[in-house]
C-alpha cells in the first residue's frame, strides 16, 4: 500500500523556515563536578541555550524504555537514540526483541534457527560476538540462554569466538565475563557437549569495525575465527585475556587477536565446511562487515584465503536493504513512516570522514569545524528546508576514558554549534539542538549515592560508556514564532517526542500516532 506522506498544516506555525537540527553525540545533563567534562569545558553556546529554560530548553529521556530498550537500567546508544529521534515513536529495539524471542522460545521455532540446526549433527556451532553485558550490541545473558537452548536442541560441538568490550562496560571487566562464560561451557562439557572458547580479541581492533572504515579489523577477526590463525596462542581464554591485558597501554577495547590451541598447538575451533555460525550481536553497525565476509560469494575487501561452506545466521538481520544476512534468529524492529531518508532527489547526505587508525583522545577536536562548516554552507545555500547534523566529539572522545581530552572535545563541539547557529541567524531560520544519549557528562563509575568508585589501587574507575542521563532539547532562532514554548504538561518525554516537534517547526502537524510534540504556541 502506498503511504500517504501528506501532513496536515499546523494551525498556527508558518512553513518555509530553514530548520537546523543539531544532534550532539554523547551529550547528557548531569551534576556539575570534575568528572562532568561538559561542565568543566568552556561551552558558552550550550550554556546560553540552557538559560532559555524552561520555555526554550528542557531535558528528555534518552535511555531505557523511553527509547525501546528492555529496562530503565539500559543506557542509551546511538542506534536506539537516532531511531527514536527519526521514528517519532517508541519501537522495541533489538535488545528487547531478542529478550522476548528467548523468553517465549520462539527464537527456536524460527526459520533462522532451523536453518543452522541442520549443521548440529555433523558440524560445529560457532557463536561470534561482543562478550559483555553492556546491552548496546549484545548481552552475555542472551548468549548464555542461546548456548543452553542450542545444546538442548542438538548442538554437540560449540565454539565461541569472543570480542572483549571495555567501551560499554568497565575496562578490565573482560576477565570476569570470560570466567562466567568458561563456567557455563564447562557445565556443558559435563553434559557431554564439546564446548570451548576458540578465539578472541578487543572489539575495536578485531572484527567490530563499522562504516567500512578499516577492513583490516575484520580481517584480523577472520584469520582468528575462520582460519584459526593469530599472533597470540593460549591454552585458555582466561589466560589469554589476563596475559594480554598485562601488557602496558592495552585495554579491553584493543586487545590483539588470539586463538585457543590444544596440547599439540592446533587451534581448537577454526570454522570449516559444514559448520553453523551465529553472530550474536543484535546491533547491526559493527557486525555487518563480518556478515558480508561470511555471506558474500564475491568479496574483495581482503583475502579470505579459505571460504568455508557454512550455515550462517545473524542474531538479527543487519541490513534490511541488502537483506544481509539472509538468515537471522530474530526479526529486526519494523520501523515505518519515519522522518528519515525517503527521497533521494530531495535529500543530500554528506559524510566528513573521521581520522582513521587513531584513538580520538589524540585529536579530540576531530572534524567538528569541518562538519559545522558543511552544515553552515548547507543552511546558507537556501536549498534545504532542513539541515540535520551530528557532532561526534563528546561521544567518541568520551569512549576513550581520557577526561582531559574529553573536555577539549566538548569545547570543540560547542564551537561547532556556534558556527551552525550563526548560519541559522543569518537566514532567519530555526534551530533545535539535542543529543542522542549521554556520555561526556559523566566519566566516572559511581555508587548508588552518586559517589565516584575507586579501584583496588585507589584510582577512580573511569567510565568509558554511555550513561543513563537525560539530554537537552533547545529551540530558538529568528524564525521561531514568538509564541512557541515548551509545554509543561508532558512530564517525562523522550527522544521520540522530538520528531513531532520538528514537524511543527516546519509548519506541519505530526501524524496522530507519533509521540506528542514538546511545544505549544501561545496566542499573542
Ligand atoms: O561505539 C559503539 O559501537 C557504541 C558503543 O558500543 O557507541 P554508539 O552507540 O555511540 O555508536
Ligand atoms: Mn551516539
Ligand atoms: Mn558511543
Amino acid at each position: 500500500m502506498a503511504t500517504a506522506w501528506t501532513l496536515p498544516d499546523h494551525p498556527k506555525l508558518p512553513k518555509g523556515k530553514t530548520v537546523a537540527v543539531v544532534v550532539l553525540d554523547g551529550w547528557g545533563e548531569a551534576n556539575p563536578d570534575e568528572y562532568n567534562c561538559i561542565h568543566v569545558a568552556q561551552t558558552p553556546v550550550m550554556d546560553s541555550l540552557k538559560n532559555g529554560a524552561p520555555e526554550k530548553w528542557r531535558l528528555v529521556k534518552a535511555h531505557g524504555t523511553a527509547v525501546g530498550l528492555p529496562s530503565d537500567d539500559d543506557m542509551g546508544n546511538s542506534e536506539v537514540g537516532h531511531n527514536a529521534l527519526g521514528a517519532g515513536r517508541i519501537f522495541a529495539q533489538g535488545a528487547k526483541l531478542v529478550d522476548s524471542a528467548l523468553a517465549s522460545g520462539k527464537i527456536y521455532d524460527g526459520e533462522g534457527f532451523n536453518y543452522i540446526k541442520e549443521s548440529f549433527e555433523n558440524g560445529t556451532l560457532h557463536l561470534i560476538g561482543l562478550l559483555s553485558d553492556g546491552g548496546v550490541h549484545s548481552r552475555l545473558d542472551q548468549v548464555q540462554l542461546l548456548l543452553k537452548g542450542a545444546s538442548e536442541r542438538g548442538a554437540k560441538r560449540i565454539r565461541v569466538h569472543i570480542l572483549t568490550d571495555g567501551r560499554d562496560v568497565l575496562d578490565g571487566s573482560s576477565v570476569g565475563f570470560v570466567e562466567t562464560l568458561e563456567n557455563d561451557l564447562s557445565q556443558l562439557r559435563e553434559k557431554g557437549i564439546d564446548a570451548q572458547i576458540a578465539s578472541g580479541g578487543g572489539r575495536m581492533y578485531v572484527t567490530m569495525d563499522r562504516y567500512e572504515n578499516d577492513w583490516g579489523v575484520v580481517k584480523r577477526g577472520w584469520d582468528a575465527q575462520v582460519l584459526g590463525e593469530a599472533p597470540h596462542k593460549f591454552k585458555s581464554a582466561v589466560e589469554a585475556v589476563k596475559t594480554l591485558r598485562a601488557v602496558p597501554d592495552t585495554n579491553d577495547q584493543y586487545l590483539p587477536p588470539f586463538v585457543i590451541v590444544d596440547e599439540s598447538g592446533n587451534a581448537v575451533g577454526p570454522i570449516v565446511d559444514g559448520d553453523a555460525v551465529v553472530t550474536f550481536n543484535f546491533r547491526a553497525d559493527r557486525m555487518v562487515m563480518l556478515a558480508k565476509a561470511l555471506e558474500y560469494a564475491d568479496f574483495d575487501k581482503f583475502d579470505r584465503v579459505r571460504v568455508p561452506k557454512i550455515r550462517y545466521a545473524g542474531m538479527l538481520q543487519y541490513d534490511g536493504e541488502l537483506l544481509l544476512p539472509k538468515r537471522y534468529l530474530v526479526s529486526p524492529p519494523e520501523i515505518e513512516r519515519t522522518s528519515g531518508y525517503f527521497d533521494e532527489s530531495k535529500e543530500e547526505y554528506v559524510e566528513v570522514p573521521s581520522d582513521s587508525g587513531i584513538t580520538f583522545n589524540v585529536k579530540p577536536k576531530m572534524k567538528a569545524v569541518e562538519i559545522a562548516e558543511k552544515a553552515r554552507d548547507a543552511i546558507l545555500s537556501g536549498k534545504f528546508d532542513q539541515v540535520r547534523v551530528n557532532l561526534p566529539n563528546g561521544d567518541m572522545v568520551g569512549h576513550t576514558g581520557d577526561i582531559e581530552a574529553t573536555v577539549v572535545a566538548c569545547k570543540a563541539a560547542d564551537e561547532a554549534v556556534k558556527i551552525i547557529l550563526d548560519a541559522v541567524e543569518q537566514v532567519g531560520g530555526i534551530y533545535l539542538v539535542t543529543a542522542d544519549h549521554g556520555n561526556a557528562e559523566d566519566m566516572v563509575k559511581r555508587n548508588k549515592a552518586g559517589k565516584p568508585l575507586l579501584d583496588k589501587s585507589g584510582a577512580i574507575q573511569i567510565l568509558t560508556s554511555h550513561t543513563l542521563q537525560p539530554v537537552p532539547v533547545a529551540i530558538g532562532g529568528p524564525g521561531l514564532h514568538p509564541g512557541v514554548k515548551f509545554r509543561s504538561d508532558i512530564e517525562t518525554p523522550g527522544l521520540a517526542n522530538v520528531a513531532a516537534t520538528v514537524m511543527n517547526l516546519h509548519g506541519f502537524e505530526a501524524p496522530a500516532d507519533y509521540e506528542p510534540t514538546l511545544i505549544e504556541v501561545a496566542d499573542n
